[in-house]
C-alpha cells in the first residue's frame, strides 16, 4: 500500500522531539514537506506558510499541526477545505467555538480528523481504564505540576491569551481523566493565579465532580523545579489506581502494573493511520471544555511577574 503523504505545520519544539521521529518510524506515513516559520526540517521540502506548501509543494493527503493554539484554526480550516486529513495538536483551537467549528468542517468534507490528546496514549492508560471500569469510584486527586522554562523554554505565546499558560500541560490530565472516568466531569470552582505580567495563568487549583458527586480535584503548578510531578490517583471502594510520569506507570495498591510498550506518538499516529483508513474521526472537546469552563468559574489572584 502507499503511504500516507504527509505535510506538517509548525517544525517547533514537540514537532522536533516527537512529531517527525514518530512519523519517520511509521511506514504507513511519508513525510513529504514542511510548512514553519522557524528553523526548517532536513530531508523535506519547507515552505514559509500553508498556503505555499499547498499551491507549492508535493501532493499531500494530510497534515499535522504543531503551531500554537493561537491562530490554528484558520490553518486548519484551509487544510480541511483542501480536502487534506488533519492531525491537530493539544489544545486543539484557542476556544472552544474553533475547535467545534473545525469537527463540523471536517465531517461536511467528509475527511479523517483527530485533535491529537497525547497523554491519552500514554503506556499505562488503557490498563488504567480496564481496572476502572468494573470499580467504583470515590475520588480523584489529580497533581501536574512541572518547569514551565524546561518545556516551553522562551515559548511568549503559551502567556498570551489563548495560550492557556498551566492549563496547557494541565489539559493533559484533564484528557486522561476525561478518557478514564464514564461521566462527563463539570467543573465547581477553580482558583487561577495569573503573573502580574502575563495573560494566563501560572498555577491553578480546580474542584471538579459528576453527576454522581465524585470528588475530583486538580493542582497545576507551571513553576514547579525541575523533577516533573504528573500523577492522577484514583481512589475506590476495591482499592486506589495511581498513574505516574504522566501515565507512564500505572499501580494498584502500590503494586506495578504491566503496560503498554509503545510511546505515546508512535499510538497517536497509529490511531491517525486507523482513522484514515476507517474513514472516521475523533475530535473529542471535553478536555477543552473543562478549561473554559475554569476560565468561566475561576477566581483570579494576581502573583509575582513571570521571566523567562
Ligand atoms: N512543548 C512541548 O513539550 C509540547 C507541546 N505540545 C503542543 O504543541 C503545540 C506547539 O508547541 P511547541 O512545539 O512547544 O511550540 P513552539 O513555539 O516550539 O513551536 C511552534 C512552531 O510553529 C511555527 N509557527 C507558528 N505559526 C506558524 C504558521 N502560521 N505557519 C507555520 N509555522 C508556524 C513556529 O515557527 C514554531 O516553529 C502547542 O499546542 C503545545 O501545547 C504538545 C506536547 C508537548
Ligand atoms: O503537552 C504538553 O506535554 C508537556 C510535556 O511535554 C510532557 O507531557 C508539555 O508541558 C505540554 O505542552
Amino acid at each position: 500500500m502507499q503511504p500516507i503523504r504527509l505535510g506538517l505545520v509548525g517544525y517547533g519544539k514537540i514537532a522536533q522531539d516527537q512529531h517527525v521521529p514518530a512519523i519517520n518510524a511509521n511506514p504507513a506515513f511519508q513525510l513529504v514537506s514542511v510548512a514553519t516559520q522557524g528553523q526548517p526540517c532536513a530531508g523535506v521540502e519547507n515552505f514559509k506558510s500553508l498556503s505555499e506548501l499547498l499551491e507549492n509543494g508535493p501532493q499531500v493527503d494530510a497534515i499535522a499541526f504543531c503551531t500554537p493554539p493561537q491562530g490554528r484554526f484558520a490553518l486548519v480550516q484551509q487544510a480541511l477545505a483542501a480536502g487534506k486529513h488533519v492531525l491537530v495538536e493539544k489544545p486543539p483551537c484557542a476556544t472552544l467555538g474553533e475547535a467545534m467549528a473545525l469537527a463540523s468542517q471536517a465531517q461536511e468534507q467528509g475527511v479523517s480528523g483527530l485533535f491529537a490528546w497525547h497523554s491519552r496514549y500514554a503506556p499505562g492508560i488503557e490498563a488504567a481504564r480496564d481496572w476502572l471500569a468494573s470499580r467504583t469510584l470515590q475520588s480523584v486527586q489529580i497533581d501536574w505540576k512541572e518547569d514551565v522554562r524546561k518545556w516551553h523554554p522562551g515559548q511568549a505565546w503559551i502567556w498570551q491569551p489563548g495560550g492557556l499558560g498551566v492549563f496547557d500541560p494541565g489539559i493533559n490530565a484533564l484528557s486522561i481523566a476525561t478518557h478514564l472516568l464514564a461521566l462527563p466531569l463539570f467543573v465547581e470552582s477553580a482558583e487561577l493565579r495569573v503573573p502580574s505580567n502575563c495573560q494566563s495563568p501560572i498555577a491553578a487549583s480546580i474542584k471538579m465532580s459528576d453527576a454522581r458527586h465524585l470528588d475530583v480535584r486538580a493542582e497545576f503548578d507551571f513553576d514547579h523545579g525541575h523533577e516533573e510531578l504528573w500523577s492522577i490517583e484514583i481512589r475506590c471502594t476495591e482499592g486506589t489506581l495511581r498513574l505516574d510520569n504522566g501515565g507512564a506507570l500505572l499501580s494498584i495498591d502500590g503494586v506495578p502494573q504491566a503496560v503498554s510498550e509503545e510511546g505515546e506518538y508512535a499510538a497517536v499516529y497509529r490511531h491517525f493511520q486507523q482513522l484514515i483508513g476507517d474513514k472516521a474521526s475523533d475530535l473529542d472537546l471535553q478536555p477543552l471544555r473543562l478549561v473554559a469552563d475554569s476560565f468561566f468559574v475561576g477566581s483570579r489572584a494576581s502573583v509575582e511577574p513571570f521571566y523567562d
